[in-house]
């Protein structure tokens, strides 16, 4: 079955893949539809599996940090992401700390069990981070061809400073270690299905989130607002992942032992899918707008533990992690709806991470079950008059494969461990604050499941909260008890602010006419700094 990414590497995947890479990801990709109009025939188009493991390492180098990162004493190291994969499933997801390159990172967190492992890097690991996951015995090593982590964009042309020679030092230590290592290292960026990006533009533009934004504030240019958003941040993301000049990156490709992808038209084609990729986190991003909104506690939530509740975590780390959820859920399987889940714990020790104490426990989108051949089981969705075609009964939703896919949960690590610690390591700590983010409401078939597990919070959206659509319903979610919900609205002094002007306009105080739509998003701004200091915690 030829599939979209396969008839585009004839064309020219090929060097984008170093040769000696054994690329598994784009020979499991499903056929997929490039419709981008989903609701007519089939899913719309997705993202490949190492696409997919790319964007989220780009988007893990953004991670908030709470604490500054002191890595940067030298000016030329970079923070990076990682990704970390065992199965082809993600088991880990990284971010430079305070004072360890994310490579160094991985080592700590992963150990010995980086051997089966392939890694994904927002820019070329270091020597020194080479080295160790070289020694850890990794699988593969896959990098972001952009600026390294030893910054070779501070290199100075006559390269006589030391900065200059220090990142040239390390770029041939590592092009040294990587030509005499076992794993492959290598760049696996991958061509972009037909209509992907359009197709994510357009269902970022409607997603929840954005619903929520345009049904809080009708006078509100939802459309312009989200193009704003995404401007912003394609031109943020753009400076941090990409390199303006091409001769700068053809220099910078050389350097790093890449001269095969200076040659045309693999140049020209790498940078086409590097900038799409970045479009494509640009468009995801600026579908959680935390402007007005953020996640927040509903008034009407009853307490329901004598214990002491645990503090959510900030507003940025909050949206972070739901953009993750979105970006997984560009592998749904769902022929409509694309849910993605991502459960993140806060462990008591501190941690050497960027992202503090928390870690990864397991992340997921729907899909039919592992292994199953495209459109072997039922698609169509509840205005199917015949129940027996419908999708429902097959489909795991993304909370489940977030649940049942746990990297504590793997056999191989059980296998490590014996008694008392195999046991508590198969499941939730209990004493830990363990958080759910999902870019749907759970559903009822999912509540009893998150509330089983030991989940202690949730980060959602509502929009289909006491919805009963025949074969999935959305009731019990709201009776949920035991689940600390955060709920993506207006943040409570937006909401008061909206309140205020409210009773100005029946008070005729203001202007008879509605808020322009440019108006508002100054409004918006002036909010911004007032309910949206930096890390706010969610309360
Ligand atoms: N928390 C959730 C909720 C839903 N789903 C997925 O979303 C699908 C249902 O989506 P929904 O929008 O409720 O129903 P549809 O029939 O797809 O669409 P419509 O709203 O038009 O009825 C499920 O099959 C499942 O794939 C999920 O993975 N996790």
């Amino acid at each position: 079955m030829a599939t979209t990414d396969t008839v585009q590497s004839n064309q020219y995947l090929k060097p984008t893949c170093a040769a000696s890479c054994n690329c598994k990801g784009y020979r499991d990709v499903r056929e997929a539809s490039t419709q981008t109009d989903t609701k007519v025939q089939g899913h719309g188009p997705r993202l490949s599996k190492v696409n997919l493991f790319t964007l989220l390492s780009l988007w893990m180098e953004l991670f908030p940090k709470e604490e500054p990162e002191d890595i940067n004493q030298d000016v030329f190291t970079r923070g990076t992401g990682l990704v970390v994969v065992r199965d082809h499933k993600v088991v880990g997801l990284h971010c430079s700390g305070p004072e360890l390159h994310v490579g160094q990172v991985a080592v700590i967190r992963h150990g010995p069990r980086l051997a089966a492992s392939d890694l994904y890097f927002s820019r070329r690991p270091c020597a020194t981070c080479l080295k160790m996951l070289i020694n850890a015995g990794v699988s593969r090593i896959s990098f972001w061809p952009g600026d390294p982590e030893m910054s070779l964009l501070a290199v100075r042309p006559n390269g006589t400073d030391s900065i200059s020679q220090e990142a040239m030092l390390d770029a041939i230590a590592s092009e040294k270690l990587k030509s005499n290592s076992r794993p492959h290292i290598s760049v696996v960026v991958q061509p972009v299905d037909p209509g992907l990006q359009q197709f994510v533009e357009e269902t970022s533009r409607r997603c929840d989130f954005m619903e929520r934004v345009s049904g809080d504030d009708p006078d509100l240019d939802a459309g312009d607002f989200y193009w704003k958003q995404r401007r912003r941040n394609l031109d943020t993301f753009s400076e941090e992942f990409l390199i303006p000049h091409e001769q700068c990156h053809r220099d910078i490709l050389t350097k790093i032992g890449l001269e095969n992808f200076c040659m045309e038209p693999y140049f020209s084609n790498l940078r086409q899918n590097m900038r799409e990729l970045v479009g494509i986190l640009a468009s995801v991003a600026a579908s959680v707008p935390l402007l007005q909104h953020g996640f927040y506690r509903k008034d009407s939530q009853p307490a329901t533990s004598e214990q002491r509740q645990p503090q959510g975590v900030s507003q940025e780390i909050a949206r972070h992690c739901i953009v993750q959820a979105r970006l997984l859920a560009y592998r749904t399987e769902d022929p409509k709806v694309g849910v993605g889940a991502v459960i993140w714990a806060e462990g008591k020790s501190g941690g050497c991470d960027g992202t503090g104490r928390l870690y990864l426990v397991g992340c997921g989108y729907n899909a039919y079950p592992v292994g199953s051949e495209y459109g072997e089981y039922p698609q169509m969705d509840n205005k199917e008059q015949d129940r027996q075609r419908r999708k429902y009964r097959y489909i795991i939703h993304a909370e489940q494969n977030a649940l049942t896919f746990s990297p504590y949960r793997s056999t191989e690590m059980a296998e490590r461990m014996q008694g008392e610690e195999a046991r508590r390591s198969d499941e939730i700590r209990e004493e830990e604050n363990t958080m759910l983010f999902v870019t749907k409401c759970p559903c009822d078939e999912c509540v009893p499941l998150i509330r089983g597990a030991g989940i202690k919070q949730i980060y959602t959206t509502d929009l289909d909260s006491g919805k009963d659509k025949g074969d999935i319903s959305y009731l019990r979610f709201h009776g949920l008890q035991g689940v600390l919900k955060f709920i993506w609205q207006k943040s409570p002094l937006a909401r008061r602010a909206s309140e205020h002007a409210g009773l100005h306009l029946t008070n005729g105080c203001v202007g008879k006419h509605g808020r322009q739509p440019e108006q508002a998003l100054q409004s918006n701004k002036r909010l911004r700094s007032a309910t949206n200091p930096d890390l706010s915690p969610v309360c």
